[in-house]
């Protein structure tokens, strides 16, 4: 068994005996309250969930296993002193626990090397049976969904194995699916925007490392950024759609490909992951409006006020929990500020940061009138030459694997049933408040 999922099996163990002991004891107390208004607005603020990968917090922001961004960037093993942390060695915390040791990063790095190399071909195929103009995130999930035909899971499932080792072939499925992503999404990549010139996987790159690499960008400096946007984007609690749906997907035991393809189907809509796509066609069209890559502040402000006056939300502002900027906003603003200061897209993201908070405040109605990671990614990325937008949601999407997926392995080790809400009618909800029309 390799040094991970030994730690895996260990920690894994004791903390599903103690969940059962939890229940078992306690399972009869009442642990909240809930409101008409908090089932009709979508379940804010309802506890649900049971994720130990991550929790946010409304005025903070995400903690990944207890641990800050910030806290992170100095905790987390890097390739150099200046550079950013490696997105393995989050995936080690999250999985696990526990802050990773070196080796445990490298471990992780050889091993997504070597499994990203066993794609079959049929997922190529498939993917290019498909018309290149498709939206990125539609040969994405196909992909996915092609994957599954090498699921362990289901053929450990099909040999009838003991629900209590589910979590073992689980395991492995999410290590070949979260090592195969990147090399899925530069495919994409390179074949709609880059004329089908691939590029091979570098088997001594780390895992974002070689993302950049497959896409056809080398230098250190973009290299830097995709190892950021890995780390930032990987995790956001258990109740977010994309983290939703994979977890309850998976309580019907399907695959990790299955449940991770349904996952990223909710990333793909804009008002969740899409949304770093949409900021940049508002973007664009601002620009081409007003043109020049410079607008004003009162230009910004009447370009937003008309997006609201058209019934249409300002992508990249907002938020279901938090309540102030998202600090994954703050950390890319930071990395930007630091080493592209002068990128027209940056001063223009630091000009609407500056005018549309209190346009939203003022319509009386926003709960959170800051910005979100979306306010910021593209033109982050636009900044360092990956241009093509359409494929931002992809990148989202491989991130978004770290942590939706350590969740699946844990939902197994828990053993996590089948989840099944009550749903009523709207009578049922009259009656049960003596509503009178
Ligand atoms: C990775 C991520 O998923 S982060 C989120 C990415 N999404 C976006 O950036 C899209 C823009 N933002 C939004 O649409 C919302 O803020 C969401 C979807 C993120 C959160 O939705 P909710 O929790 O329902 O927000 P909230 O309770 O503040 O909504 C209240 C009202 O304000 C509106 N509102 C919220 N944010 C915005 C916004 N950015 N622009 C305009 N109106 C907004 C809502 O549409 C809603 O209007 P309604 O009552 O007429 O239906
Ligand atoms: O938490 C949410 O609902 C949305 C979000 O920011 C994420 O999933 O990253």
């Amino acid at each position: 068994m390799d040094q991970v999922k030994q730690r895996l099996k260990e920690v894994g163990e004791k903390r599903a005996n103690v969940l059962k002991k939890l229940v078992r004891e306690h399972g009869d107390k009442v642990i909240q309250e809930v409101t008409l208004e908090q089932v009709i607005t979508g379940m804010k603020g309802i506890v649900a969930l049971l994720t130990d990968t991550s929790k946010l917090d409304p005025e903070e922001g995400i903690r990944f296993r207890g641990h800050s961004i910030p806290e992170l960037r100095e905790k987390l093993p890097k390739m150099n002193e200046d550079g950013e942390p490696l997105p393995e060695g989050l995936f080690y915390l999250m999985l696990i626990g526990e802050l990773p040791s070196q080796s445990d990063v490298e471990f992780i790095s050889k091993d997504w090397s070597r499994r990203a190399q066993g794609i079959p071909e049929h997922v190529f195929d498939v993917i290019n049976g498909l018309p290149k103009s498709a939206h990125p995130m539609i040969q994405f999930n196909t992909a996915i969904l092609a994957m599954s035909t090498e699921s362990h899971f289901r053929k450990a499932y099909m040999e009838g194995m003991d629900k209590k080792d589910y979590w073992d072939p689980m395991y492995e499925g999410v290590m070949d699916l979260i090592s195969r992503l990147p090399v899925i999404a530069a495919y994409i990549y390179r074949r709609v925007f880059h004329d089908e010139k691939y590029i091979d996987i570098d088997p001594s790159l780390d895992w974002a490392g070689n993302m950049a690499h497959m896409m056809g960008f080398e230098s250190v400096e973009v290299k830097r950024l995709m190892r950021l946007y890995m780390v930032l984007h990987a995790d956001h609690e258990g109740g977010n759609v994309s983290a939703h749906t994979t977890h309850l997907v998976g309580t019907a035991l399907s695959n990790p490909y299955y449940s991770f393809a349904a996952g990223m189907n909710g990333l793909a809509g804009p008002l969740h992951g899409m949304a770093n796509q949409e900021v940049m066609s508002w973007l664009e069209t601002m620009i081409q409006e007003i043109g020049s890559d410079r607008p004003s502040k009162d230009q910004i402000r009447e370009y937003a006020r008309n997006t609201l006056a058209n019934g249409r939300v300002i992508p990249g502002y907002g938020h279901a929990v938090l309540r102030k900027t998202d600090p994954r906003f703050t950390e890319q603003l930071n990395f930007a500020n630091k080493y592209i200061p002068d990128a027209p897209l940056i001063e223009l993201i630091r000009n609407i940061y500056e005018v549309v908070p209190e346009i939203l405040l003022a319509t009386g109605k926003v709960k959170n009138p800051w910005p979100n990671v979306d306010a910021i990614s593209g033109s982050l990325l636009s900044s360092y030459g990956i241009k093509e937008y359409r494929i931002y949601t992809v990148l989202f999407g491989v991130s978004r694997a770290l942590g939706v997926l350590s969740s699946l392995i844990w939902d197994r080790i828990y053993g996590q049933p089948l989840e099944r809400p009550t749903s009523h009618t709207l009578e049922w909800f009259k009656e049960k408040v003596g509503f009178k029309e």
